[in-house]
């Protein structure tokens, strides 16, 4: 395996530039998933890298080397297809070791590479199979084995789950993240799943207009969104954002909105601004100290078992609407009201122009104990 740099690359379609000057370094055996709402530049991104895509502007590294005149072949890297792509009417064996034969190994060579890799997936007892006979996530590993053998410089994935149904995504996922971390495979994956970013990647390059908004571990990016967009894009339900303005209050400053007042973020100036909670942030019950108060009325509960979700108008005439992720206890009535806490350290303060001015994290670090 090997890192990759991409530097200041560009491509444009005509008039309109799908990646725009981008700059990214994945070191050897990192996991980045590169993420981002549909027509961000991501799968443009990973075909220039992989070499299925000119390049407008700028350089492809792979392991110190640029790579950029060298057409896809010549690169050695893996390329994971959402379907596999496995030849259905060949054993797991011949599928294994189709690209060494097809580049003349010998066919004892073959053998000892494709039981090497079979080992290392623990498929080793599934080699006289067809992939029609396999798992789902046997299948996966499969495929990966395909791509081990030819000892590629990095993985790269476009997508692979977006057609498997909730359960199954759910155990893909985990089984990627193993093989990465027991291979140490240097991976890109795409996706614009941010359930998939969040949980399987070692950085997050969260992209949008052809643009990286923000990299950084998925828990940094979670807690400290750089904007309104990264705080919007990253959680599930989205962070509840409240536009008002930051102005000063008889026991320091108060974030205001539609006849709410509450605490100011530390370290937010006056002005406008819009305030930022997690659904997961908030529970029932009146508040304690460094806690803000929230009624409201509840207009849908939404059940889920583990947790119920609630929205709630909030503020004069209830004309905020947030959400509240609350525990799979809690059931409050439709058209009841409602008290909400959370606390004052996970308010998060976005300015007129969208960036973060702070949020809760800091404060915590900031306050006085
Ligand atoms: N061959 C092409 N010709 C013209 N425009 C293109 C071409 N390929 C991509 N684009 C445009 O470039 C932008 C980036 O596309 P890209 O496929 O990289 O986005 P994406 O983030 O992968 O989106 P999705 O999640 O929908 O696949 C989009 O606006 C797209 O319409």
């Amino acid at each position: 395996m090997a890192g990759i740099a991409l530097r200041n690359l560009t491509r444009r379609f005509g008039d309109s530039v799908a990646v725009d000057g981008l700059n990214l370094e994945i070191e050897d055996g990192e996991f980045v998933v590169l993420v981002g709402p549909s027509g961000c530049g991501k799968t443009t991104t990973l075909r220039m890298l992989a070499g299925l895509e000119p390049t407008s502007e700028g350089r492809v590294e792979i392991a110190g080397r640029d790579v950029t005149p060298l057409p896809a072949r010549d690169r050695n890297l893996a390329m994971v297809f959402q379907s596999y792509a496995l030849y259905p009417h060949m054993s797991v064996e011949e599928n294994i070791g189709f690209a060494l034969r097809l580049a003349g190994r010998s066919r004892a060579e073959t053998a000892a590479a494709v039981a090497a890799a079979a080992g290392r997936l623990e498929i080793g007892h599934l080699l006289s199979r067809r992939p029609r006979e396999l798992s789902g996530g046997q299948r996966q590993r499969v495929a990966v084995a395909r791509c081990i053998v030819r000892e590629p410089h990095a993985f790269l994935f476009d997508e692979p789950l977006s057609n498997l149904d909730a359960r199954l995504r759910g155990s893909a996922r985990v089984e990627i993240s193993r093989l990465q971390a027991q291979l140490g495979m240097t991976t890109l994956y795409v996706t614009h799943d941010q359930v998939e970013a969040m949980t399987m990647a070692h950085r997050i390059v969260l992209m949008e207009g052809g643009r990286i908004r923000q990299q950084g571990a998925p828990m940094d990016l979670y807690e400290r969104p750089a904007d309104l967009f990264v705080a919007g894009f990253l959680g599930a339900p989205a962070m509840n954002l409240i536009p008002g303005v930051i102005e000063p209050g008889p026991r320091g400053p108060v974030f205001a909105a539609a006849g709410l007042s509450l605490p100011a973020p530390l370290g937010a100036p006056e002005g406008p601004a819009t305030l930022g909670l997690r659904p997961e942030a908030l529970s029932p019950g009146d508040p304690g100290p460094g806690e803000i108060a929230l009624r409201g009325r509840v207009d849908h509960v939404e059940r889920l078992g583990a947790e119920t979700v609630v929205q709630l108008s909030v503020g004069e005439a209830g004309a905020i609407s947030l959400t509240a992720r609350l525990p799979g206890a809690a059931a409050p009535g439709r058209g009841a009201p409602m008290a909400l806490r959370a606390p004052v350290s996970a308010l998060h303060a976005f300015g007129a122009d969208g960036r973060r001015v702070a949020l809760g994290a800091e404060a915590r670090e900031l306050a006085p104990a």
